[in-house]
């Protein structure tokens, strides 16, 4: 069943997430997230940058990938395990939701993934390597809901 679609971001969007950073792929260069077996669940995302982060501390990756899905649709991210089992990476968040409305976003549904290196020695992810994968899920709703806001971002914005 084919639920979602991912795209690019904007060339716009994605150079404002870059600011302050050298080497990064151009856009077209990095590749949609692709599973990487016919059986696989997960969709592996790539890096376009290479980082490096050092024991304790946290990185902040923009993907410049952007996923339109149908309602009742969700897009989790997770680690991948490799990076997990050989490093203990994790996710800052612990997982990334990523909503069906977040493509709408003013930020054009831009998919950050946040980092987090829990030891204290410093780990490096290349330009172009895959570390981290998204699991399309699908999630039901609860009876008499009404009062929604419109979500214009992400990262609490809906705390406003
Ligand atoms: O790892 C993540 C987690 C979230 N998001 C984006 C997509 C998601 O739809 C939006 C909001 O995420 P969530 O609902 O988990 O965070 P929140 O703290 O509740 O923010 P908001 O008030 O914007 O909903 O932020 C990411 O890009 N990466
Ligand atoms: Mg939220």
């Amino acid at each position: 069943m084919k639920i979602a679609r991912f795209t690019h971001v904007s060339e716009a969007q994605y150079r404002e997430a870059m600011s302050g950073r050298e080497g990064f792929l151009p856009l077209e260069e990095i590749p949609l997230p692709k599973r990487a077996t016919a059986g696989s669940a997960g969709y592996d995302f790539v890096s376009p940058v290479d980082v490096t982060i050092p024991g304790g501390e946290t990185a902040l990756i923009p993907t410049g990938i952007r996923a339109e899905m149908e309602q009742g649709w969700v897009l989790m991210l997770f680690p991948r395990s490799s990076l997990g089992f050989k490093y203990s990476m994790r996710l800052a968040n612990t997982v990334g939701v990523i909503d069906s409305d977040y493509a709408y976003a003013k930020n054009e549904g831009h998919i950050m993934v946040k980092l987090r290196n829990p030891l204290d020695t410093p780990v490096s992810i290349g330009r172009g390597d895959r570390f981290c994968q998204g699991v399309f899920l699908p999630y039901g709703t609860a009876e008499e809901e009404d009062d929604f806001a419109v979500r214009t971002g992400g990262f609490g914005s809906t705390n406003k």
